[in-house]
């Protein structure tokens, strides 16, 4: 059973159609990507999955249990992160922690090692007396996410943490969600910002209009870019004959000729491309790299979008 499964779900604002039948699941451990242009409706459906908005048709489940039925339990089990984050005048950091800890019955020396951990975690330990309102929005983004791991939570939900940063806080966020990754944490982080997303995620769902169109891991979104795997081959010498052993192969579906050797589009399993990989020898090849060519992120979703819409 995946840690979270979202079934069908349908949210109306009045007439507009935001979430139309969207169902996707995300494993333990995973860091899922949930991707869309702007309006798509990651954060209705983020918002749903909390149990902070009700969808019209629909289940999210987390852990097997109903979040309509049983928002309580939900709360404990959920660190959300919304997009917006508040204003707090006359708080210091350690205070802002404080009054998360206790509102889960946290309080005294529980709490101060707790908070000393979390700053920790997040970098801030050194503005641990500054006014909230004087952190960065990069800093603030990241006392955000100290306040939704206080309760210790499963699964972390991530509207956006990266936007409005500038690229040192980025990789900063970068680094925190890993090492939370590490801790076997599972995180689902909403984001149009796609090379970000490539890097840390582990799987990818792109949403459009309400629905999900791609979802995957990144090897297997990316592909949808070029529709097959692609294959970079290089060869100490050159070697002519490789391209008619290519020709001959029925796996490979498309050549390009790079600076000492090739990329291969290829339709086949890692049978097939351990027997294009003999021929290639027998015919006295000397083959000095096999390796699979990334597709970009950015290409996939641009074409899983475009199509839709086309
Ligand atoms: N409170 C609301 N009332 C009416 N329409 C809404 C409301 N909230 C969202 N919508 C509409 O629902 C659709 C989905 O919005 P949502 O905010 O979930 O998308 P999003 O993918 O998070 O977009 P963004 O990246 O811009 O935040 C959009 O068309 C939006 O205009």
């Amino acid at each position: 059973m995946a840690l979270v499964e979202v079934e069908g779900l349908v949210k109306f604002y009045g007439k507009k159609k935001a979430l139309d039948n969207l169902s996707f699941a995300v494993d333990s451990r995973q860091i899922f990507g949930f991707v869309g242009p702007n309006g798509a409706g990651k954060t209705t459906t983020m918002k749903i999955m909390c149990g902070l908005l009700k969808a019209d048709g629909g289940t999210v489940k987390i852990d097997g249990i109903d979040v309509a039925k049983k928002i309580n339990k939900i709360k404990f089990l959920i660190g959300y992160m919304p997009d917006f984050f508040g204003v707090y005048d006359n708080l210091k950091v350690n205070e802002y922690l404080e009054f998360f800890a206790l509102a889960y019955g946290i309080r005294g020396t529980k709490a101060q090692k707790l908070i000393d951990d979390l700053l920790e975690l997040v970098r801030l330990t050194d503005k641990k007396y500054d006014f909230v309102d004087s952190l960065s929005r990069g800093m603030k983004q990241r006392l955000c996410l100290a306040r939704c791991l206080i309760h210790n939570p499963l699964l972390l939900i991530l509207d956006e943490p990266a936007s409005g940063m500038d690229p040192q806080s980025r990789i900063e966020m970068k680094e925190i969600l890993k090492n939370l990754k590490d801790m076997g944490k599972t995180i689902i982080i909403s984001s149009h910002i796609l090379p970000e997303l490539s890097e840390l995620c582990t799987h990818v769902g792109i949403i459009n209009n309400g629905r999900m169109v791609a979802q995957g891991d990144i090897n297997q979104i990316t592909m949808l870019a070029h529709g097959t795997k692609r294959i970079k081959i290089r060869f100490v010498d050159s070697f002519d004959e490789a391209y008619m052993v290519f020709k001959e192969f029925p796996a490979v579906c498309d050549i390009q000729v790079i600076e000492g050797g090739y990329i291969l589009g290829f339709d086949g399993d890692d049978n097939d491309l351990f027997l294009l990989i003999k021929s290639l020898i027998d015919k006295g090849a000397k083959v000095c790299e096999v390796s699979i060519v990334e597709g970009s992120l950015e290409e996939a979703f641009m074409k899983v979008v475009q199509g839709i819409e086309n």
